[in-house]
């Protein structure tokens, strides 16, 4: 029997936990089009610019604790009651739980703002990466798109592009040079990875 158009659109969880630019961005990708939707954004920090992004967008904001995403569900009910599809994760600073990723296998990805497998692991995020490869005198840095498995920033690369770095550029202006690369191909990846999960319904 033909599925009808809801039952084929893809439903898309951003977590985050800062400011949300790339939330902002993906939601701006995807506003126009159809079959993929940005349905649910999940913060687990009270204020984060990210939350004030999915109020503005009138999309609904879930804010999750750690006891229950550590030690409880891990927010599997809650997400599937938003027919979540694919998780997103674009700045987000926990840990994800081996529930969520047996509950969303090959459906959860993640944004490092480095070429790994170098620059990353537990303590690498933010600032606190870019401040790393500039005291090393990388002459460049990029971002790494890849699926999550139960390690931080070891999964299956799916994604790198490359940055020069400059000797006066510091970790701001790296930070900036980063950003203008997530913004770039984020969006770009997550469609190409969401039509091939509509293509396999
Ligand atoms: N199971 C996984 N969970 C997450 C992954 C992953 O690859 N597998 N990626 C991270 C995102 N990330 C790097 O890309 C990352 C985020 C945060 C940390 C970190 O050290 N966090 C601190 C806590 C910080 C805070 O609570 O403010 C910590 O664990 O002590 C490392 C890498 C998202 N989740
Ligand atoms: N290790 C994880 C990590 O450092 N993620 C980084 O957090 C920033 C979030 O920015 P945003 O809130 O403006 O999207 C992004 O640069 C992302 O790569």
């Amino acid at each position: 029997m033909q599925s009808t158009w809801k039952e084929q659109t893809v439903n898309i969880a951003i977590f985050a936990s800062g400011a949300g630019s790339n939330a902002q961005k993906l939601i701006d990708h995807f506003r126009q089009q159809a079959g993929i939707k940005i349905a649910l954004i999940v913060c687990n920090k009270p204020g984060a610019g990210v939350l004030t992004i999915a109020q503005k967008e009138n999309i609904p904001a879930l804010l999750i604790e750690k006891e229950q995403f550590f030690r409880g569900n891990a927010y599997v009910d809650e997400l599937k009651q938003h027919n979540v599809d694919f998780i997103v994760l674009a700045g987000f600073l926990w840990k994800v739980p081996v529930a969520l990723i047996q509950a969303f296998q090959q459906r959860i990805i993640n944004i490092h703002p480095a070429l790994l497998p170098n620059y990353g692991g537990k303590g690498m995020y933010g600032t606190f990466v870019h401040e790393a490869v500039i005291a090393a005198k990388e002459k460049e840095s990029g971002i790494s798109i890849h699926y999550v498995d139960e390690l931080y920033d070891h999964g299956k690369l799916i994604f790198q592009a490359r940055c020069t770095i400059d000797e006066n550029d510091t970790a701001a202006s790296l930070a900036q040079k980063i950003h203008a690369l997530e913004h770039e191909h984020y969006p770009l990846v997550v469609e190409k990875l969401a039509h091939e999960l509509q293509n396999r319904r």
